[in-house]
């Protein structure tokens, strides 16, 4: 794509308002293009893919151009160097000077530069990859997949539709969508169309949500009815998916310490049609409103504050705002968060721990040791639950972990636990009535699908 001037600009001012990390840059450039209205949607998008182009690309452009070349020359070096752009095309943009700088760095050897710019990651994240054991090999698959544009995935609201009857009303649009391969209820968009505005989001028939999301609603295994917890809520995302496979039914609390996060869940419940779900602001993980509920939960997801490095490709800016330090930090809050929520979990309950990090020490290792300290929880093996969800995931270990490159989905890791039953044999992988899905939950017909059976 060749930028016209207007939107050159926008993209140096855009990365002004960015590069001190202090804001995440979605918020900052939806901010920048409110106070901008010259620009028009074809700008918006030239833009927005211009910049994030090179927030994923930055460990490269700043080898390449150097640490602080600035905005220019990144650019400079995002068209020739990685891109690869022809000499003609940049001639459309480029002075002759800059031209000859171009030729130069379209000739580099990538193989010559460090691991951390090869993988696009910044050295912190290497550093912290390596400790863990994963090879080169295995370093710069991640680190490239995860500098890729990500696809819009949505999630058919089984309230309201069903996945087939959306996709053929977005087919019949020309939305160029496909059922996901995962997720029952998933949809993915090529390109990114905006949805914001149509009829059917507005009616509640759906919402944005990554494919690897979806899963986790599923990983709960809820079931109409009961009573469950989405711990960290935040705006929803989960909770939503998970009050519709409970078809509005039962209880779902959702808890977060954030007014404003939980304030964003209100129209989505709006629109979803849910009545089930009970927003709780919290104060902390030990809030005393939580010991009310103490051994009363069939399930609890925690879907803990996490680095947010699975989502690289559309949080670019990640790998610059966290760090060890903050990593740190993350690491004892998951800690406290999962084994406060645990104690709301019933015998034969289920607990989901779920992060978006690709770091076995926010993953793998919060629920080794909580599970070191309390042994009246066992590890299930996720395997087994999807293939009883009829779901084929390709796995290495009992736990899930997607990555964009193995699945096409944000880096996603959960691992699901269960509380032993007092005095009795733990519980099967799946304390449900035996041969019924997730899937099956889905209503008959869409008549019934409105309906709230509580
Ligand atoms: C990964 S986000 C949750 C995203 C959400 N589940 C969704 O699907 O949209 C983590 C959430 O944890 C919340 N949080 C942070 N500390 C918490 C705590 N001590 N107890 C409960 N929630 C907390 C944050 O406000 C944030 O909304």
């Amino acid at each position: 794509m060749i930028l016209t001037p207007i939107q050159y600009d926008a993209v140096l001012e855009a990365l002004d308002q960015i590069l001190p990390f202090s804001a995440p840059a979605d918020v900052c450039m939806s901010r920048m293009f409110r106070e901008n209205k010259r620009l028009g949607a074809r700008d918006r998008t030239a833009i927005a893919e211009t910049v994030f182009a090179l927030l994923r690309n930055l460990p490269k452009l700043k080898w390449v151009a150097g640490d602080d070349a600035g905005g220019r020359l990144w650019l400079l070096a995002l068209h020739s160097a990685v891109e690869k752009r022809n000499m003609k095309e940049l001639a459309t943009t480029y002075r002759e000077n800059q031209l000859d700088i171009a030729q130069k760095w379209k000739a580099l050897d990538w193989n010559t530069a460090p691991l951390a710019v090869r993988a696009n990651l910044t050295e912190w994240i290497v550093e912290a990859l390596q400790a863990e054991g994963r090879s080169e090999e295995e370093i710069l698959a991640v680190g490239n997949s995860l500098a890729h544009n990500a696809a819009l995935d949505i999630r058919a609201n089984i309230l309201k539709t069903k996945r087939d009857t959306l996709l053929e009303q977005l087919k019949a649009e020309e939305f160029p969508a496909e059922a996901t391969p995962y997720s029952p209820w998933g949809i993915r968009l090529v390109g990114k169309p905006n949805l914001a505005r149509h009829p059917l989001f507005l009616a509640g028939n759906f919402e944005v949500q990554d494919e690897g999301s979806q899963l986790l609603a599923i990983l709960t295994g809820v079931k109409r009815g009961q009573m469950v917890t989405d711990f960290c809520a935040g705006a929803g995302g989960k909770t939503l998916a998970i009050g519709a496979v409970m078809q509005s039914t039962g209880r779902l609390y959702a808890f977060d310490i954030s007014e404003k996060r939980l304030a964003n869940l209100k129209p989505r419940l709006a629109r979803s049609g849910l009545s089930n779900v009970q927003p709780q602001l919290i104060a902390s993980e030990h809030d005393q409103k939580i010991k009310r509920l103490a051994g009363k939960m069939d399930a609890v997801l925690v879907d803990a504050p996490c680095s947010g490095l699975g989502t690289l490709r559309r949080n670019p800016d990640l790998k610059y705002r966290q760090s060890p330090k903050s990593v740190n930090e993350l690491n004892q809050l998951q800690q406290s968060i999962l084994a406060s929520a645990s104690r709301l979990v019933k015998a034969g309950g289920r607990l989901v721990y779920a992060t978006c990090s690709i770091l076995d020490r926010e993953n793998k290792e919060v629920v080794d040791a909580f599970l070191a300290t309390h042994p009246d929880f066992e590890r299930i093996d996720v395997r087994d639950l999807l293939a009883k969800e009829k779901i084929e995931l390709a796995l290495t270990g009992t736990d899930l972990q997607l990555t964009p490159m193995q699945h096409g989905t944000d880096g996603f890791y959960a691992a699901v636990l269960q509380r032993k039953a007092a005095g009795a044999k733990p519980a099967p992988a799946d304390a449900a009535e035996e041969g019924e899905t997730v899937a099956d939950a889905v209503p008959a017909t869409e008549a019934d699908a409105g309906a709230d059976a509580e």
